[in-house]
């Protein structure tokens, strides 16, 4: 096939730019010149984007946005999000205001232990791997002193090692489970680095290794964030109805999985904003978190909320893996600058900030789906993206973002007035 190639990655980015247009481009010129539209001026900058992957042809932008207000453990936050989907800030910023004068999130780590595994097969007497296991415990952790050395320093490092027996699962499979806790960094690097030296120090007649590797499963790196109002507090009228009807939404993605799914893609809505926007790794997040939702052996919601004796409780309880320094989250100018923002956090504030920002995303959502329904807020938020893609001029935004106020916006309806708008009929 002519449009396969060889040696790309050996291609400089000007050629690696040429051949995309000469063989994908329908328009050569003007889709080179969209690539470069995109460039950063800043050269140095450019390059240091163009260095995170591999064979960059362009930068991809998704917007930036602050949502102000979040009032968490009685300290003020603006969190940063990076987003393309229109509402997901104004929601966070609208609960965030909403809890600010209701005593504001609660939130605490739980645990922060991540785990790494050796997978093997051995096909010889169960007996004689657990002697030898035994016996070379201690080793295996010592092989690894060169790499934990500052981690330790920190307060962190390998934390157990044990031998796992997986053999009803799958024919002579053994792993040798890890567990770290790796301070302020997300870890993957330094767990990996961990498990192959560990690997390498297991060798035994009939060990046959397979790989060594993290686990983005983090249960044990677990994160909760919680609001509590008093039931009157909670909408200006009907409270107790609202209030109910919230809980029953939530116990719907309890116990329905096609609900629970597209609850919690709202609640990974401001997770995955943040994490992106802190250059943090959002798949290994939203592995870990979609995971966890089934940890039950049923796909569940991740929040949970109730009425107890008057009282509104909603709350989060949320696996995930967080770096404040390592990957890219000191590296990417804006990652480092939401850091800044968010006051230089410890890993472990940043996963209450994260937590809430996801806990903020389900409570927008659920309090739009229980009263007003969801289309009402979202499109009025999504209008812009209508009208440009109908190519709007601007004194045309100004008089449908007006003559569109407290009406549900509907494609249609918007194509339909522009359409009267410039034609009369
Ligand atoms: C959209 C709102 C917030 C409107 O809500 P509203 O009550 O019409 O907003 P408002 O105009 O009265 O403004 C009140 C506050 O909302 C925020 N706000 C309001 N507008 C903006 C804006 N333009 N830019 C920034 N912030 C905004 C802001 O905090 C503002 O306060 P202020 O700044 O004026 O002091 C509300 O209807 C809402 O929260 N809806 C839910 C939206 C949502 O959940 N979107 C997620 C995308 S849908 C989805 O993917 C997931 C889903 C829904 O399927 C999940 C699920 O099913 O569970
Ligand atoms: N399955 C996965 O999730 C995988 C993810 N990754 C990627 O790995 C990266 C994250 O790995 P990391 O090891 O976190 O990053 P990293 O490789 O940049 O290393 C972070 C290092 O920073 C140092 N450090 C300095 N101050 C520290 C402090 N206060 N606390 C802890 N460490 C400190 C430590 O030496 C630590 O090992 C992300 O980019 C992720 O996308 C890589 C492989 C697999």
């Amino acid at each position: 096939m002519s449009k396969m190639i060889k040696g790309f990655s050996k291609f400089s980015k000007t050629e690696k730019v040429n051949w995309l247009a000469e063989n994908f481009f329908h328009d050569k010129s003007s889709g080179i010149d969209t690539l470069k539209q995109y460039y950063n001026e800043d050269p140095e900058l450019q390059q240091l984007h163009d260095e995170f992957i591999e064979n960059t042809i362009s930068n991809f932008y998704i917007p930036y946005a602050i949502a102000p207000n979040f009032l968490i453990n009685g300290k003020t936050y603006a969190i940063p999000m990076a987003i393309e989907e229109s509402s997901v800030v104004a929601a966070a910023s609208l609960t965030a205001k909403f809890w600010s004068t209701r005593g504001g999130f609660k939130t605490k780590v739980i645990s922060t232990t991540k785990t790494g595994q050796v997978h093997f097969t051995y096909k010889g007497n169960k007996d004689e791997l657990r002697d030898y296991f035994s016996s070379v415990k201690s080793k295996l952790i010592h092989s690894t002193d060169h790499i934990t050395a500052n981690m330790r320093k920190r307060g962190g490092g390998i934390v157990d090692i044990e031998l796992r027996d997986k053999t009803e699962n799958l024919a002579d499979y053994y792993q040798i489970h890890v567990s770290f806790l790796t301070g302020d960094s997300m870890g993957a690097n330094f767990i990996n680095s961990c498990l192959e030296t560990i690997a390498a120090s297991f060798q035994k007649e009939g060990i046959f290794i397979v790989m060594s590797i993290l686990s983005n499963y983090v249960p044990d790196c677990l994160v909760r964030a919680e609001v509590t109002c008093k039931v009157e507090d909670f909408f200006p009228e009907n409270a107790e109805l609202y209030a109910r009807k919230f809980v029953q939404a939530v116990q719907i993605a309890e116990v329905e999985p096609y609900r629970a799914v597209t609850h919690n893609k709202g609640i990974m809505n401001g997770i995955d904003a943040v994490v992106l926007a802190t250059g943090n790794d959002f798949r290994a997040v939203a592995a870990g978190a979609h995971a966890y939702a089934s940890r039950e052996g049923r796909y569940k919601s991740l929040t949970g909320a109730s009425v107890v004796n008057g009282l509104f409780n909603f709350w989060i309880e949320i696996p995930m893996a967080l770096g404040t320094v390592g990957g890219l989250t000191r590296l990417h100018p804006l990652a480092k600058l939401s850091m800044e923002i968010l006051q230089n956090p410890t890993a472990s504030e940043l996963m209450q900030i994260v937590a809430v920002a996801g806990l903020a995303q389900n409570f927008a959502a659920l309090k739009a789906l229980t009263t007003t329904g969801i289309q009402q807020g979202h499109m009025k938020m999504h209008l812009m993206n209508i009208l440009n893609q109908l190519e709007a001029n601007v004194h045309e935004k100004e008089l449908i973002v007006e003559a569109f106020k407290g009406k549900t916006v509907s494609h249609s309806a918007v194509a339909e007035y522009l359409h009267h708008m410039r034609t009369g009929h």
